[in-house]
């Protein structure tokens, strides 16, 4: 395949400016966006470090608007490359990172076990799903930071039950210690490749309508088994 450049603006975390990076696009056979939300604090910034870095950033500032980025992942075979966009969770970055719920094809709505709080806001942010996602969303409610057991506040059934009840995937993690946190894409990914495979036979004699079908984006379409 051709090697494209593309140049696209960002937020940077601190940076009230962003900047300009020049990306190259590579081969891969899926691209999917997954977005991580929920409260500030509860770790969505250190879980994208630990699955794209393979780090836990000591001191770990608040997002300011929207983070990017990259990982390309091989899953069975095929490339799949995720971009993982981390959002503000403080309220008044609400409706710049609302925006970026309509393109995802996963949402990663996240609090943290140790704090009720972060879990009693899940049915707000479900209402903002339900406004800006898109419906065929694939969405995982993930309780973070694990690691801190003694300071555990949501039992580990009651948020498995919630789940449950909204149709949503459940996993727990620690960014820290990093349990379950690479778990958490690959399943991602993987899931997202088990729908878009469906999602190419159930089309596969209808040519889809302008603005019909999913977000997600294939490039060189994959063969389904
Ligand atoms: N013990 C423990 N602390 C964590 C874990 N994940 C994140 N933290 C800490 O929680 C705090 C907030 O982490 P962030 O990743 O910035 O949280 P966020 O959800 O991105 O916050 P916003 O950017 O404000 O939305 C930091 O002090 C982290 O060090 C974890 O798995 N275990």
């Amino acid at each position: 395949m051709e090697h494209a450049t593309c140049m696209i603006g960002l937020h940077v975390r601190g940076s009230p400016r962003g900047f300009l990076v020049i990306m190259s696009m590579e081969d891969y056979d899926y691209l999917f966006k997954i977005v991580l939300i929920g409260n500030a604090g509860v770790g969505k910034t250190c879980l994208v470090r630990r699955f794209t870095q393979g780090l836990f950033p000591p001191g770990q500032g608040a997002t300011i608007g929207v983070d990017f980025m990259i990982k390309t992942v091989e899953i069975k075979g095929e490339k799949v490359k995720l971009q993982i966009w981390d959002t503000a969770g403080q309220e008044r970055f609400r409706s710049i990172t609302q925006s970026y719920y309509r393109s995802a094809n996963a949402l990663i709505l996240t609090y943290d076990i140790t704090c009720e709080d972060s879990f009693r806001c899940l049915p707000e942010w479900l209402r903002e799903i339900e406004q800006y996602a898109n419906s065929q969303v694939v969405t995982i409610l993930v309780g973070n930071k694990i690691d801190l057991v003694e300071k555990r506040e949501v039992l580990r059934q009651r948020a498995e039950d919630f789940a449950e009840a909204q149709s949503m995937l459940y996993l727990e993690t620690s960014a820290k210690e990093s349990d379950n946190v690479e778990k958490l894409f690959l399943d991602l990914a993987c899931e997202l490749i088990r729908e878009a495979k469906q999602n190419k036979l159930d089309n596969s004699d209808t040519a889809p309508m302008p603005g019909e079908g999913k977000t997600i984006s294939y490039l060189n379409c994959c063969n389904v088994n």
